[in-house]
């Protein structure tokens, strides 16, 4: 049953899923926004924002039109594609107008101007995601989720003054180290099933949708995090509530894109995909909220018997109160599923497709860990420098997020131009990430490189993003990849028979097909 709060909050459903056509983007400007972060001479030298190449949009139709289906030349799986293109026709700094409910944007593929835009950002960052998210949060459940509804599409001061709650414990190398045992153990429960996965089929293959067992995985190792609670996900008798949190967070993801980036009907009217998308929204919320009431009986359990170090949520919760560690929880469901376990998904199969680098990881792997059933420390994975040079190696050249970016909070000079506040910059990671401008050799998986002192730009491949609005979840997505792969690799040799995946935006960025990886016992 779901807790009757939940109930109450999410039953109080707006009258009308219409939603005004103001931009999102123009509420959170800080006190200096009308000006010019620059010397007023730069702004008045620039050139004017119209003269910015980019595709011509058409009358009324401007360039949404480009996303329809047979007659558009854009799709949302292949933006890798488009962003490349883009480059190619228009140069380093690219206008996408006439985007339709939704500001302009401006592409950057280039790491100086990254740097630079990066570098200037104001106190309170505004990433230009999810309006749609937004507008759950803040309108149509406003009830549940308050005035600091978590940090996922929240902005401003309600942004700052939630992240600031929950920053130091996130954030600190030493808290990820907390976790390495239930994190193993994590992992091992995910080569368990491996091992059985892989023994229902002749050839040893892995199933054709393996990618939920590794969504599988990455949520049992944010519940041990978020609810410090052994959800049992990879179990063969699973819990029917982790599944549908997993599809609730995959619908999630599926509709975010459309309803962003397509001809934006859910403003005006509840289409099919706005009532999905809802509905998921709502399940993940309502599964959340019960996890973390456990959650809080336990943490009462834990003080009564003086438990010095009580986990993240539960020590968020004893700072906060119930509802940030229960939007805490919700968001890093929202987001630290799918990236986590596509960005495994994407180490895996790169690791079945290079064998050479496979078997260096593998020698790594067998002389600095224990074996494998012996607990591994911080200080064992310390050690594995080539694990860590292949996870950097696979987000390169296929970032999960293939495109990071910022909503201007005050006119800004980019490249001679002025742009003004409110236009969307996106930092395009994946196609400067390939460029041999900044990595010699770049198509090849070589991650070596990452072993040589410096010498790439450092502003050219940020998987985690960075500055105040960085990745909040980063240090224990590295913990529970290189701990995951490093399980992997032990204990098998990871091949492919079949023909080559390509990768797609859905919306992260991932292997397009079944992963049928091939296993072969190691020991
Ligand atoms: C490979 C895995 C992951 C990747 C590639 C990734 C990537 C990113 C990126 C690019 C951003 C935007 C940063 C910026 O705007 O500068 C972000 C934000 C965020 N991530 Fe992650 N992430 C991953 C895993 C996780 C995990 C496991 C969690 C939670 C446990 C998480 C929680 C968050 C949160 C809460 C934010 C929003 C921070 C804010 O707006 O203040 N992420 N992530």
């Amino acid at each position: 049953m779901l807790s009757q709060r939940v109930v109450r909050a999410l039953g109080r459903r707006c009258k009308s899923s219409a939603v005004s056509l103001e931009c999102p983007v123009q509420a959170p400007v800080s006190e200096a926004a009308d000006q010019p972060y620059t010397v007023p001479e730069e702004w008045s030298h620039a050139r004017p924002y119209q003269q910015v190449p980019g595709p011509t949009p058409l009358p009324l139709l401007g360039n949404t039109w480009r996303f329809l289906p047979l007659v558009g030349d854009f799709s949302i799986p292949g933006m890798a594609g488009v962003c490349e293109r883009l480059l190619a026709q228009f140069g380093p700094v690219v206008r996408l107008s006439g985007l339709l409910g939704r500001p302009d944007m401006l592409f950057l593929f280039d790491a100086d101007l990254v740097e630079h835009v990066f570098r200037t950002e104001d106190a309170l960052p505004h990433r230009p995601s999810m309006p749609s998210l937004d507008y759950y949060k803040h309108v149509l459940r406003k009830d549940f989720f308050g005035s600091a509804p978590g940090v996922i599409a929240v902005h401003g001061e309600d942004w700052q003054a939630f992240r600031s709650r929950v920053q130091q414990p996130m954030l600190q190398p030493r808290t990820a180290r907390l976790y390495v045992a239930p994190i193993q153990e994590a992992a091992q429960d995910l080569v368990r099933r491996c091992r059985s996965l892989k023994a229902r089929d002749a050839n040893r293959e892995l199933p054709a949708d393996f990618l939920n067992e590794l969504h599988k995985w990455s949520l049992e190792s944010i519940g041990r995090v978020a609810l410090d609670e052994r959800l049992g996900c990879l179990d063969d008798d699973a819990p029917a509530d982790t599944q549908a949190l997993i599809d609730g967070v995959s619908t999630f993801f599926h509709y975010v894109g459309i309803l962003e980036l397509k001809a934006p009907f859910w403003r005006f009217c509840s289409t099919p995909a706005w009532r999905r998308y809802v509905a998921a929204l709502d399940t993940i919320t309502s599964i959340t909220w019960r996890h973390v009431q456990r959650a809080l009986r336990r943490l009462q359990e834990l003080e009564a018997s003086g438990e010095a170090e009580p986990p993240l949520l539960l020590r968020v919760l004893r700072a906060a109160d119930e509802r940030t560690a229960c939007l805490l929880a919700l968001d890093m469901f929202l987001v630290g599923i799918d990236t986590t376990s596509t960005a495994v998904a994407s180490i895996l199969y790169q690791l079945s497709q290079h064998p050479g680098q496979q078997e260096r990881l593998h020698r790594e792997v067998a002389s600095e860990l224990p074996p494998a059933d012996q607990p591994v420390s911080a200080h064992h994975l310390d050690r594995l420098v080539y694990l860590k040079a292949c996870i950097k190696e696979t987000l390169r050249l296929y970032p999960v997020v293939i495109g990071n970016g910022r909503c201007l909070t005050r006119n800004t000079v980019i490249a001679g131009y002025q742009i003004p506040k409110g236009t969307q910059v996106v930092f395009q990671h994946y196609v400067m990430g390939r460029s041999e401008r900044y990595f010699p050799d770049a198509g090849r998986f070589q991650p070596e490189r990452w072993l040589q002192s410096r010498t790439h730009h450092p502003f050219a491949s940020l998987p985690f993003g960075y500055g105040r609005r960085m990745c909040l979840g980063r240090r224990f997505a590295d913990l529970e990849i290189q701990m995951v792969i490093a399980k992997m690799v032990q204990a098998f040799r990871i091949e492919w028979q079949r023909e080559p995946l390509r990768y797609a935006v859905h919306p992260m960025f991932t292997p397009d097909g079944p992963l049928r990886l091939r296993l072969v016992d190691r020991s």
